[in-house]
Order: structure tokens, then C-alpha cells, then sequence
């Protein structure tokens, strides 16, 4: 797990932290992991037009330096590789110059200019193998102002490399709102804790590959706000079937889905239920419904119904809504699941059912909502567009406003549950967005909930996987750690089922 903290804790701790320590301690540590990762960039050839092996001597390396802290790492790590031979200019912006930073950079040799001078600035950002964006950290408010939005418009269309100290300028620390410009970087070396906005998009998209440089605040900065799960803890949360298991004790989801008109939905939710290791998967529909989903997964148990579910048989879970229709016999059918004292995921037309019943979700067994953004925004009374820019926000009100695990699908799909951190999903890729995906991840959360698993640990075991057989069904890279690339091609919903063993296989190396 990787843990995030908002702005409020990370200040809190540094002031403990800072009360016990030398004067300056912190920041000297920062600025040193910070220039040890550009050294690293510039030595592997990985930064601008500078090959293998050239290294930090030599290089030319630009800092943008803001008016507070952020400036000063950027102005201290640029002295660190100023002293190993790094030709060193730093663009100084803002109404004010951190002076131990610029001192230290200048008796380094280090040269600096002021952001008012354009051509200077311009002619140096376009010249540079490595650009160290030190506009902005923790202190950052609203939308860049200028001149720091002009200088991230030309960091950005420079070839440099762009190493953002601590977070993206123009990134909201909390949140990973972007308003207007902001600085987009390869990579972001971030100090004592991940900030929630360097996991949550549009500020995960800015920031690249991300390093932690620990600076001792650890102790001090008490529970996280949020967090991104990695392998192993979706291990724990979907485990293997054990010896004395049979089909019964590992699960039996029922998926209620599809309708007289739309069939697809069905047949994607059983397969994601399926292949996400259910013992046995019941499914009720509409007679046509039901014909489909016996021909494509003759393992599943059907039943057709009308409005009622009562010869379906036992189930320990259900998952409800695609393509189920939104009309008064879908009414009915959730009415019915979630008057059951089961764990009930409701998805896609279940949503819109229950955005106009939400008494339905009185409830006191768990209930998990896998909407959109176009489907939470209607749940919650807003614009989607706007659900999309303030994830974060969005997700943990709906948990506190439905009384629900809230997974947001999306970009970063993100899950809320009241009470706990965020649990952001570090998986996927855009080619996820594709008409019946969003159903395989529904039957393959049901599969968890049937096996035993808290409706949260559920929600964020389904969303890894289901993002990561999407990458290995587009032929990326199979690991959380590298964001998609453009190798991949175009997947089904179809092909996204097919790779969920083979994303099984991955947690366990
Ligand atoms: N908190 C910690 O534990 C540590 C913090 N350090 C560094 O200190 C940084 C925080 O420093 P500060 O608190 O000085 O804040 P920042 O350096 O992030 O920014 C504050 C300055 O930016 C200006 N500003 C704010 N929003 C702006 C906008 N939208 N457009 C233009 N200017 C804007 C403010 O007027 C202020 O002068 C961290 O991000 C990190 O880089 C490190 O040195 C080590 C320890
Ligand atoms: N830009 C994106 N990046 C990554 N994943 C995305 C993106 N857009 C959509 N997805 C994922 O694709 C799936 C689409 O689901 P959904 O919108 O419910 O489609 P459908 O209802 O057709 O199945 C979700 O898992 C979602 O998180
Ligand atoms: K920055």
C-alpha cells in the first residue's frame, strides 16, 4: 500500500519533525534525494539529448524556482549538481527568492536570471537536458499565476526532462484539480509522504513516474487520506480457493442483468463473475437474456424471471443492474436485492433505479455503487464534467450521502467508504473505455463479495484486476507501476475476461 497525506497533516508533521532537528535538516534532505534522482536521469540518458554516460558533468540544467520552499529544494539541489559539474541556470519567478537556496546555488556556480527576462528564460528552458520544477509545492493555491503559468507552457514544450520537486506546479496537493496551466512532468520526486493529487487524475496525468524521498516525517503524520493499493494487498483481499474448499463455500454470486432489449450486459457481468473465481454463478433474466448467457457461459446456472427472484435459488452475494432496464419491473427485481440482508452491488441501470429510489439503500448489509461519472453526477444531483475534475470530492460524498461503498470509475477510479481512506486504483488504461467493460468489473466485484470480502476490499481487489487484464489484453505492460504506453491496441469487454487469469497470475509473481 502506498500512503498519501493532505497538505494539513504534512505540515503538522514537518513542524514536529523540525522541532527535533537541526535547523535547515529537512529541506537539505529534500533537495539531496531530489538532485540524486536528476543525477540518476542524467546518467542513465534518460534526460533530454544527453546520451548514456555523459552524465551530470557538463549537462545543462534548468531550475524554475518559485517564491517559497518549493524554490528552495529546486535552489539547493540545483547547488548539489552544480557541484558536480552541471551547468546550473535558475529562472528565479515570483515576488520573492528563497536567499539560502540562491546563495548556495551561486557559490556553487550556479547562474541565476529573472523570469521577467522572456528571451533569457525562453533560450534556457529551450536549451536544457533536465528541468527541475520548483514553482510550486504544498503552498500552491488555484490556478498558476504568471509568470509561473507562462514558464510551465515552455517547460512543457521543451524535449528536457522535467523532474517536478514534490508535486506538478499548478497540481492541487489534496486533490489533483488542475485549473489552467500546470507543469507536466516525467517524473516527480515527492518529500516525507505521497500527496493524494499525485494518485488522483487529472494531477496523477502531470506527474509521471513517482519517487518518495523519505525525510524522516513518518512518525509524525498519523493515518492517510489516501491510499494506493499494490499486489500484494489484492492478494490478501482476493485470496485462492483452499483445500476444503467447494463450490458453494467459495461463493455464489447471482447476477440479475439484462433485459428483453439489452443483452450484452448480462453476458459480460456473468463472465466477469466467472473468471473472478466464483464456485458457481447464478443469473436471472428475461428469456432471451437468459438464452445468450446459457450459450456463452453454459457453467452459469440461469433462471428466467419476471419480477420476482424467489426460484432462484441461494446465493451469498448479488450484483444488479446492466442492462437490466430502468423501468418498473427492474424496480422491482432491486427492490427485491436489497431488501435481502446479502451484499448487493448495484451498477449501471441499477444506478439510474436507485438515483430516483434512493430509500431502496436503506439497507444495513454492505452495498457497493459502481457508477460513472455521468451516473454519479445524476446520483448526487450535479454535472458529470464536473464529477471528472473533482474525483476525490465526489466519491466520498456520494459514500457519506448513500450510505454506500462508492467505487467512481474512470480515469482513476477511485473508492470511498465512510470512515476510511480513498483507495485509489493504480491499474487500468483508456482502453478500458469500451462499451461492456464496465460490466465485467461488476461481475468480478460480485465473485469477491460472494467470497467473503468487505465490500471495500471487494470493490479495490475487482478494480486492480479488471485494470490490469485490461493492460494485458491491449499487450501493455502487466504491473502496476508503469502507467499504459503506446503499444497497446484496441481490446473488448470480451478480451478484458479472457486476461483476468492471467491477472491473477501477476500478484503472486
Ligand atoms: N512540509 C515539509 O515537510 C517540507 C517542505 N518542503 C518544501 O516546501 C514546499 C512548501 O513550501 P511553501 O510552504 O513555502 O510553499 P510553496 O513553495 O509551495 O509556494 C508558496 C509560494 O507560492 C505562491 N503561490 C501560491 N499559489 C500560487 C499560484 N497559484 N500562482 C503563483 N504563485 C502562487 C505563494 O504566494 C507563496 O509565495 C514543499 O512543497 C516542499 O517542496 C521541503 O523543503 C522539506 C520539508
Ligand atoms: N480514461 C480512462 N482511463 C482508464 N479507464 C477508463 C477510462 N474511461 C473508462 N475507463 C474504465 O472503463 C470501464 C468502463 O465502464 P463503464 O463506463 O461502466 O462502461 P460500460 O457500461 O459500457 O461497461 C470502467 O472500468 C472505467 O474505469
Ligand atoms: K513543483
Amino acid at each position: 500500500m502506498r500512503y498519501a497525506h493532505e497538505v494539513d497533516k504534512v505540515r503538522a508533521a514537518e513542524r514536529a519533525l523540525m522541532a527535533r532537528s537541526p535547523e535547515g535538516a529537512l529541506m537539505r534532505r529534500a533537495a539531496a534525494g531530489l538532485a540524486s534522482v536528476c543525477a540518476g536521469l542524467l546518467r542513465s540518458g534518460r534526460a533530454g539529448v544527453i546520451g548514456p554516460g555523459e552524465g551530470v558533468y557538463g549537462s545543462r540544467v534548468v531550475l524554475l524556482a518559485g517564491s517559497g520552499d518549493n524554490g528552495g529544494d529546486a535552489l539547493y539541489a540545483g547547488a548539489l549538481l552544480a557541484r558536480r559539474g552541471a551547468h546550473v541556470t535558475a529562472v528565479l519567478a515570483g515576488s520573492k527568492t528563497h536567499e539560502g537556496g540562491l546563495a548556495a546555488l551561486r557559490s556553487a556556480g550556479g547562474r541565476s536570471l529573472d523570469a521577467d527576462d522572456p528571451a533569457g528564460s525562453v533560450a534556457a528552458i529551450e536549451a536544457a537536458d533536465l528541468i527541475i520544477d520548483g514553482l510550486l509545492g504544498i503552498g500552491g493555491r488555484g490556478g498558476l499565476r504568471e509568470p509561473h503559468a507562462t514558464l510551465a507552457g515552455h517547460a512543457s514544450r521543451s524535449v528536457a526532462t522535467i523532474v517536478a520537486c514534490d508535486l506538478p506546479s499548478g497540481v492541487d496537493a489534496d486533490t489533483g484539480v488542475v485549473s489552467g496551466a500546470a507543469v507536466r512532468a516525467d517524473v516527480t520526486v515527492t518529500f516525507g509522504t505521497y500527496k493524494p493529487g499525485l494518485f488522483v487524475d487529472p494531477g496523477a496525468g502531470h506527474a509521471g513516474v513517482v519517487e518518495l524521498v523519505d525525510i524522516g516525517l513518518g512518525p509524525y503524520l498519523g493515518d492517510p487520506d489516501v491510499v494506493l493499493p499494490q499486489a500484494a494487498d489484492v492478494d490478501l483481499w482476493a485470496p485462492g480457493p483452499s483445500r476444503e474448499s467447494n463450490k458453494y463455500r467459495r461463493g455464489v454470486p447471482g447476477v440479475v442483468a439484462g433485459s428483453k432489449t439489452f443483452t450484452g450486459a448480462a453476458v459480460m457481468s456473468v463472465g466477469g463473475a466467472i473468471r473472478g473465481g466464483a464456485g458457481m454463478v447464478r443469473f436471472a433474466s428475461a428469456e432471451h437474456s437468459v438464452e445468450l448467457v446459457r450459450h456463452r457461459w453454459p457453467e452459469a446456472v440461469t433462471s428466467v424471471v419476471d419480477t420476482s427472484l424467489s426460484e432462484v435459488g441461494r446465493v451469498n452475494a448479488w450484483v444488479a443492474g446492466p442492462g437490466l432496464g430502468t423501468g418498473e419491473h427492474a424496480e422491482a427485481l432491486l427492490a427485491e436485492v436489497l431488501g435481502t440482508d446479502l451484499p448487493v452491488l448495484v451498477d449501471a441501470d441499477g444506478l439510474t433505479v436507485v438515483a430516483r429510489r434512493r430509500d431502496l439503500l436503506w439497507r444495513d448489509a454492505p452495498t457497493v455503487l459502481t457508477p460513472h461519472a455521468g451516473e454519479l453526477a445524476r446520483l448526487l444531483g450535479t454535472e458529470a464534467d464536473q464529477v471528472e475534475a473533482r474525483r476525490l470530492e465526489h466519491v466520498r460524498r456520494a459514500a457519506e450521502e448513500l450510505g454506500a461503498t462508492v467505487l467512481l470509475k474512470g480515469s482513476t477510479t477511485v473508492i470511498a467508504e465512510v470512515g476510511r481512506p480513498v483507495r485509489v486504483n493504480p491499474t487500468g488504461t483508456p482502453r478500458l473505455a469500451t462499451a461492456g467493460s464496465g460490466d465485467v468489473l461488476s461481475g468480478l466485484i460480485g465473485a469477491f463479495l460472494s467470497g467473503g470480502a468487505s465490500a471495500i476490499d471487494a470493490a479495490a481487489a475487482g478494480a486492480y484486476l479488471h485494470g490490469l487484464a485490461g493492460r494485458l489484453a491491449a499487450s501493455g505492460p502487466a504491473s502496476d507501476e508503469r502507467p499504459p504506453d503506446d503499444r497497446e491496441a484496441p481490446i473488448s469487454a470480451y478480451d478484458v475476461i479472457e486476461a483476468i487469469p492471467a491477472a491473477f497470475r501477476t500478484l503472486t509473481g
